[in-house]
């Protein structure tokens, strides 16, 4: 039996605590199944973004019309687009292997418990008075066996398909699509109900819908009754929720239909941990599980499922461990974005939200044509959603939809989480006449229907 400070199961965003445990003195053990660096870097928010650069380009010229410029693309080169994209993952392993120091041995292969304190990886048993479980999600198995997941195409190994359909309306399906849609390869989305982004705000969704469908084919109310798998090509028939059906070929399938639990490997009925009715793991505030010393962050616990909340989780579990911190981890806001054109940015409740939890709230919608630079983008869907606490001015929520909401976003966040009060979004200074100028009259309109609330109440 390897005796170590600290074990830590999956290298994903928890590859950071092995690095600072090791520099901090600790023997560690990391053990990989995959890759090092997990999901994020090697098939998950870093190659999808670089496929959306190449789609970003591709739009631009192909809307440059919007601009009185007549403009076509002769060519794109989409196996270099992929050679691109693999070469950047073919690098990530050694890039994360070279962030450790002799104090942390990797153990490549599946970790599982053999009882609370002691793992199994190959042949090896290791113990530590400190587990950490850092396992991720993966994602919900494809309905065919030849169709694909988004673990599929990071990297992309094969023939580049001609067509794609892809099943879903989360975050994936709509980044994917986007991507695929715009560098030309025939592209159907298939969305099982009106709705696509379901969790956004659904005034936002609305819009998101509306310019979406002008970029991907969509069908909506559309699942698939039968698939069959032929000379390279899928033959699938789709069906509408009214009963129709029609006949829909595709060289290659993809589902997104949402990510799953990873704790089936870890052997878990060998300890006391346990797992909620979802499969993730159950923890404390300071996340810790059932068992003492074994901890579960990230993905696993299943909370976020984003980069940032696991990176911010991994952080303060170093704090735990290795700087003897006993407070719990508070997200006071959690924002996210998602990188399709139309871009979307959202911090903070929902108008529905707000709603169906009856919190009072006043809410205001503002384009974002009073910036010159978001005019000069010749784009007339752009919004700031606010919902704003009546009595203290409060930001509940923000939500974005135009170009670079997610870098727009983060002024309103700094704002959120120094002192959330709108009104320090209407006094501040911007510069003019930058795109984040368009959350001046955004503030200012917020601020005038909290007054307008207030003054109907006297
Ligand atoms: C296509 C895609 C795009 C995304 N885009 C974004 C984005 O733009 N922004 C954002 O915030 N988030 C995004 N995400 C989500 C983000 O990638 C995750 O939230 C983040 O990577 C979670 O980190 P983690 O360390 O908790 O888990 P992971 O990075 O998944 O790491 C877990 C690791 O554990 C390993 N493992 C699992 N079980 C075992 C075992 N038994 N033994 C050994 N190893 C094991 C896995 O191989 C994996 O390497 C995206 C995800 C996907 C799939
Ligand atoms: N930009 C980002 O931050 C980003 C990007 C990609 C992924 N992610 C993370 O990865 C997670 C997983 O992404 P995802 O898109 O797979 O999940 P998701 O939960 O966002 O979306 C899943 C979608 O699949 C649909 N669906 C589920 N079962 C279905 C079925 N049987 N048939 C048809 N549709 C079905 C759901 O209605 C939903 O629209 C997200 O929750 C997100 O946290 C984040």
């Amino acid at each position: 039996m390897k005796k170590f400070d600290l074990i830590i199961i999956g290298a994903g965003r928890a590859s950071s605590l092995a690095a600072r445990a090791g520099k901090a003195g600790k023997k560690v053990a990391i053990i990989e199944k995959s890759s090092l660096g997990g999901t994020c870097p090697n098939r998950g928010c870093v190659p999808s973004k670089l496929l959306l650069g190449y789609a970003h380009v591709a739009n631009a010229i192909k809307e440059s019309n919007r601009h009185f410029i007549d403009s076509s693309i002769n060519n794109i080169d989409v196996k270099k687009i992929f050679e691109q994209t693999n070469n950047y993952i073919s690098k990530i392993d050694s890039h994360y292997e070279r962030k450790f120091n002799e104090n942390v041995q990797i153990f490549k292969g599946v970790g599982s418990f053999v009882s609370n304190n002691v793992i199994k990886v190959n042949d090896e048993e290791l113990s530590a008075p400190k587990i950490v479980i850092a396992t991720g999600t993966k994602p919900i198995k494809a309905a065919h066996e030849k169709a694909w997941t988004s673990d599929d195409i990071f990297p992309l190994i094969g023939d580049i398909p001609k067509s794609i359909t892809i099943v879903g309306a989360g975050f994936i399906a709509c980044e994917l699509s986007s991507f695929f849609s715009a560098i030309g390869i025939k592209t159907t989305l298939l969305v099982r109900s009106q709705r696509i982004l379901n969790n956004e705000d659904e005034d936002i969704s609305a819009i998101f819908k509306k310019e979406f469908s002008k970029k991907v084919d969509i069908k909506f109310d559309t699942t698939i009754q039968t698939t069959n798998y032929e000379n390279n090509q899928f033959n699938l028939i789709l069906e509408n929720k009214d009963g129709t059906t029609i006949k829909h070929q595709s060289e290659a399938l993809l589902y997104a239909t949402g990510r799953e639990s990873n704790t089936d490997s870890l052997n878990l009925e060998n300890t006391s941990i346990q797992i909620d009715e979802r499969g993730f793991i159950k923890r404390d505030a300071l996340f810790e599980t059932n068992a003492k010393g074994v901890y579960v962050v990230g993905d696993a616990s299943g909370k976020y499922m984003l980069q940032h909340a696991a990176a911010y989780e991994v952080n303060h579990l170093g704090k735990i461990l290795l700087e003897e911190c006993t407070e719990p981890l508070h997200f006071k806001y959690m924002p996210h974005a998602v990188f399709t054109e139309p871009e979307i940015a959202s911090v903070g409740i929902t108008e529905q939200k707000a709603k169906e939890q009856n919190i009072l709230y006043v809410t205001t919608t503002t384009n974002w044509i009073a910036s010159a630079k978001a005019m000069s983008l010749r784009l007339d869907y752009p919004v700031t959603k606010f919902i704003i606490n009546p009595k203290n001015y409060e930001i509940l929520g923000c939500h974005m939809i135009g170009p670079e909401s997610s870098t727009m976003m983060h002024q309103v966040l700094a704002v959120m989480h120094i002192n959330n009060d709108v009104r320090h979004l209407k006094e501040m200074l911007y510069i003019h006449p930058a795109l984040s100028e368009a959350l001046l009259p955004a503030a200012v309109e917020a601020v005038r229907e909290v007054e307008k609330y207030n003054e109907n109440l006297v």
